[in-house]
Parts: structure tokens; C-alpha cells; sequence
């Protein structure tokens, strides 16, 4: 296809991918790998593509304008009929007990100070919150696989969240980046389907998480085989990027928990080899960015599916929850409580913020003059898929070991690249906006922004890579003026809440711009408004055994 003498320009590729569309629409080619795949392709490694729908981006829909897929390229729609494609097998998971339980990240200084951010629970009759993980309703089994974490008192997040899981109410809950939202929602989650077990039909999954990177999809499979450990749950994952045979086989084993990115999934409801009918949980990480453009659609299809079970709770989980997201989150969701750990889109005050006035022109030479003081553990952001990949071969002629993860390279190499990063064997990694949700990643001690994000939200992420569970970090920014002053007052108002210092060349630049949360609110909103609620301070329990 890419080929094709008559593809002389974007204009011509996007004809010629139109036609195609077309001819798929009209039955007339499969531009869907399954279809391949079902038919007996042969399998191989590294195939030229058919153009998959997947390729298409997580959810195969139209992606929203700051997805790095979108924004970074001019001609996307050209790579991806192109884009290079594999059959890819992940490695089996380790069913190592030392290895299982050594994923998560040890709690740092400051975690004792989680106590004194301000909590806000709205809803009606809210479950008390909990004082520790033995008052919290949770089976033996889930408490000993807590324990074997090494996690002694549970975050302000899971002391709101896990009674209102277990409580059966639905939940939209903000807290910082590196906070525990993970086990907030697998704790409560795997615990109840122990109490109340059903039987495992095939392709019926019982809870079903939804994330909208696969490496964070990856990374909650696996928290959730370690909550779940020596339990005869069966915990499945489908993403992108992989070989759908392989991931069907999964499938068709049948899970009780199935992770999933939701191009993927859907694809497998597509085909109706998963259905809803006995799920009993639905969970959005990340719930403000699977309800924004580009995943919303997809979204709407699964909570709405025919066979979606009626009583299921829905339960949502972000570092920032924009208000029009909110409001649109509140369509999924029945009588739920809200939860807000501190500032709704705040960053974590642990992480020390420094920004640069840099020109685009000057920013290598600045990173070099950074890194040279200290590469280790250092994750660096750039905007486009090409940047990343320029400034990851230009280091790698340097004395620094990188690597580089975007979503123009193979699945196998994304994984191996964060591998690599983890293991120590690379000391930085280049990243595009695909890395800069939800991993947690032990050795990040230094996240550069290289380019600045063009959404704060994506800011407040990226920084939160690092400083985590009550761990300092550090996060640099190299601010042009040039491209970036739109998001000065966003920025400043980032920099305000967690305490930062505001260089004067930004507070200069701040009377520009604006934010998704409205200003006199901008520290932790319902958008329901509070007329019908109460505020649930009250109603939980002292903190005192907190340390
Ligand atoms: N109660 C606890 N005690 C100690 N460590 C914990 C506790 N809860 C979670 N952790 C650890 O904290 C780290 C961060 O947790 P998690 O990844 O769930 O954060 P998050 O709030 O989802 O962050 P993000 O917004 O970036 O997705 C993990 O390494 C996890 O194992």
C-alpha cells in the first residue's frame, strides 16, 4: 500500500485511505487484522501491516486533538496504513511470590503528610470512611497479599474509596498522582468477588478495567495478580498491539478481572467474545482521559452495551477531572459519591517544580548541561513521535544509554524500552504523552519536559511520574514563550498550589490562557453542586492511627 506510485503527497494519502474505508464499508477488503488472523494468516514477526484498527490508535476512534498521535505528526493518517506491525506474544507473567509483590514502589518521607490534605466527599449517604486495611471489610487472603506489599495504613484515598466500593455505591474519586488509586479500587474490588462467587463463564468478565495506555494496562494487571495472589481468581488482560489469537486464547480461558485498553476490548465485543452480562464492576483509570475525545465514543458503547449487566457499579479514578468531564462522567454513573484528596488537577507537592525560559533553539543544549549533572532514572518529554525518536538516537551517541517509547514503535519494542529503563540497563527515556499516565516506575527520580505539554492535565501526569507514595522528586520544564505562553496561567496555578516558586519571566507571562476547572473552585469540585449534598467531613472516621 505504502508503495502505491500514485501516493505522492498527504492529500493523495488521504484519498487513498478514504477509498479504502470505503471498501471496507462496503465489504469489499477487511481492514481488520482479526479478520486475518481468523482466517489462518500466517503468523510471523514483524509483518507488513493490512492496517489494523487498532493501529488506528488504543480505541480506533477519532483521538482528541492533544493525543500525541494526533498532534505530533502531519501525516498520521499516512503512517498509519503504513505503520509497521508484528505478531506479537507478551512474556507469560512471573508467578514468582518475591518478584509479584516487589513491583510497587516503598513509601517515602513524606507519606505521613498525606494526612493533612484536605478531604471532600459528597454524595448522599456516604460510607464512613476507614482508619486501617483490618477495619476495612477486606477477606484475610486480600489483608496477608496487603501486608506482603508492604503497605502498613491505607492513603486518605483508600480510606475514602474502598468502604464505598464495598458499600455497592458508584464513585468518581480525584487524588494526586502516586496516591494509590490502583488498590483503592482491585482491594475492595477482588474482595468482593470472593464473598459473593459466581461462576466463571467464558468471555463474562466479572469486573472489567479499562485504561487508556497498554503500558498501564500491563502495569495494572499485574498489582491486580498480587492482590489477588493465592486466590483461585483468574485475572486477564487484552491490549493492543498484540497478537489477537493469543489474546483471544486468554479470553476464552475466561477471567474474573479483565484489564484492558479499550480498542482491544472492544473488539473482542465486537466479535461477542466478551460480553457484560455478569459484570458486576466497571473501572475508568485515568476516567478523565477515557471520557475525553477520541475515547468517549468507545466509552459510551461499552457502558451502554446490550448485555451490560444493570447492577454494576461504575467507579472512576484521576489525578484531574476537568468539570465538563465530570458532567459527562455523571451520565455513567448512579447516586455516586465524589471523593477529592486535595486539589482536583493538583500536582503532588512532593515533586520540587523548576521551570526554564528556554527557546526551542537551546533546549539540547540544556538537557545536555542537566544530564551531565545527573542522567540516572531521568524520564524526558517530548511532543512528537519524531522528536522523541531525534533526540533519543542523538543520546544515544552521547554517554548516556536511552531509549525511547512512543506509539510509532512495535509493541515488543515498548515494552522492552521500559524494561530496559526500569532494570537500570538505559538511564533515560525518551517518552511521548503515551508514558505519562499512571506508571510507576521505581527509579524515576527526574522528569524533564522538554517540550511543554499543551494541556495541563498532561503536565500535572507527566510531573507525577516521579515523587511518589511520599517520595521527593524533581521535575524540570523548559518553557518557550514563543509556543507556550497560552498555558502560562495554567501553569502558574499548578505552580501556586503545590507551593512552588513562580520564576518571574511566568508570572509575567500569566494574564494569558485558561483552565477546565473554574477558577474560584479550582481545589476540589462536584459539579453536581453542593445544594443536594453533604459535605461527608463528618462522617468519617478519626485519622489518628494514621503512621
Ligand atoms: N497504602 C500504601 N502504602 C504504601 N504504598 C502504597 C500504598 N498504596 C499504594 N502504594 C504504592 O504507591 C505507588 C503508587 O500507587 P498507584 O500507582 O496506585 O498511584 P496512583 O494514585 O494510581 O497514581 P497515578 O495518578 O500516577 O496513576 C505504588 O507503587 C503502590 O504500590
Amino acid at each position: 500500500m505504502h508503495n502505491a506510485p500514485f501516493i505522492r503527497n498527504r492529500k493523495d494519502a488521504l484519498m487513498a485511505y478514504r477509498f479504502l474505508l470505503e471498501l471496507k464499508t462496503a465489504n469489499i477488503i477487511s481492514l481488520s487484522s482479526d479478520g486475518d488472523e481468523r482466517r489462518g494468516r500466517r503468523e510471523g514477526f514483524n509483518q507488513e501491516p493490512r492496517g489494523e484498527r487498532n493501529e488506528r490508535g488504543e480505541a480506533g476512534f477519532e483521538r482528541r486533538r492533544r493525543n500525541e498521535d494526533d498532534i505530533n505528526n502531519n501525516n498520521d493518517i499516512v503512517e498509519d496504513v503504513q505503520k509497521k506491525r508484528e505478531f506479537y506474544i507478551p512474556p507469560a507473567p512471573s508467578n514468582d511470590e518475591t518478584e509479584i509483590f516487589s513491583s510497587g514502589i516503598a513509601s517515602g518521607i513524606n507519606f505521613s503528610k498525606y494526612d493533612n490534605i484536605p478531604v471532600k466527599v459528597t454524595g448522599n449517604d456516604v460510607p464512613p470512611g476507614i482508619k486501617n486495611f483490618t477495619s476495612a471489610d477486606l477477606r484475610g487472603i486480600i489483608v496477608e497479599n496487603v501486608k506482603k506489599s508492604g503497605y502498613k495504613v491505607p492513603t486518605p484515598i483508600q480510606k475514602r474509596a474502598i468502604p464505598v466500593i464495598t458499600a455497592g455505591r458508584d464513585l468518581m474519586a480525584c487524588a494526586q498522582t502516586g496516591s494509590g488509586k490502583t488498590a483503592s479500587f482491585l482491594l475492595p474490588i477482588i474482595s468482593k468477588l470472593l464473598d459473593d462467587p459466581q461462576d466463571l463463564e467464558f468471555g463474562r468478565p466479572q469486573a472489567v478495567i479499562v485504561s487508556p495506555t497498554r503500558e498501564l494496562a500491563i502495569q495494572i494487571f499485574d498489582e491486580a495478580r498480587k492482590f489477588a495472589y493465592e486466590t483461585y481468581l483468574k485475572i486477564g488482560i487484552v491490549y493492543g498491539g498484540t497478537s489477537f489469537r493469543h489474546q483471544n486464547d486468554c479470553i476464552t480461558k475466561g477471567s474474573h478481572v479483565l484489564i484492558a485498553t479499550l480498542g482491544r476490548l472492544l473488539d473482542f465485543v465486537d466479535r461477542t467474545f466478551v460480553t457484560f452480562e455478569d459484570t458486576r464492576f466497571v473501572v475508568l483509570d485515568e476516567a478523565d482521559r477515557m471520557l475525553d475525545m477520541g475515547f468517549s465514543e468507545g466509552m459510551r458503547k461499552l457502558m451502554t452495551h446490550v448485555t451490560m449487566r444493570p447492577q454494576h457499579q461504575t467507579l472512576m479514578f484521576s489525578a484531574t477531572f476537568p468539570e465538563d468531564i465530570q458532567r459527562l462522567a455523571g451520565e455513567f454513573l448512579n447516586n455516586y459519591v465524589f471523593v477529592a484528596i486535595g486539589m482536583v488537577g493538583g500536582a503532588c507537592s512532593d515533586v520540587k517544580q523548576t521551570i526554564y525560559e528556554v527557546s526551542k533553539f537551546n533546549k539540547r543544549a540544556k538537557l545536555m548541561e542537566i544530564l551531565r549533572e545527573e542522567a540516572d532514572g531521568t524520564i524526558v518529554f517530548v511532543e512528537t513521535k519524531r522528536g522523541a525518536d531525534f533526540l533519543a538516537s542523538y543520546l544515544s551517541e552521547t554517554e548516556f544509554p536511552t531509549t525511547s517509547i512512543h506509539g510509532d514503535r512495535l509493541q515488543s519494542q515498548r515494552e522492552q524500552a521500559l524494561r530496559d529503563f526500569k532494570n537500570g540497563s538505559m538511564k533515560v527515556l525518551i517518552a511521548t504523552s503515551v508514558a505519562s499516565r499512571g506508571l510507576d516506575i521505581k527509579n524515576i527520580k527526574h522528569v524533564i519536559n522538554y517540550d511543554m505539554p499543551k494541556n495541563i492535565d498532561d503536565y500535572v501526569h507527566r510531573i507525577g511520574r516521579t515523587g511518589r507514595v511520599g517520595n521527593n522528586g524533581r521535575a524540570t520544564t523548559f518553557f518557550d514563550p514563543d509556543q507556550d505562553r497560552l498555558i502560562a496561567a495554567d501553569l502558574i496555578k499548578i505552580l501556586d498550589g503545590a507551593g512552588q516558586t513562580v520564576p518571574e519571566f511566568l508570572r509575567n507571562l500569566g494574564a494569558c490562557g485558561g483552565g477546565g476547572y473554574s477558577s474560584q473552585d479550582f481545589g476540589g469540585v462536584d459539579v453536581r453542586g453542593r445544594g443536594n449534598y453533604v459535605n461527608d467531613a463528618t462522617n468519617v472516621e478519626a485519622d489518628e492511627d494514621w503512621e
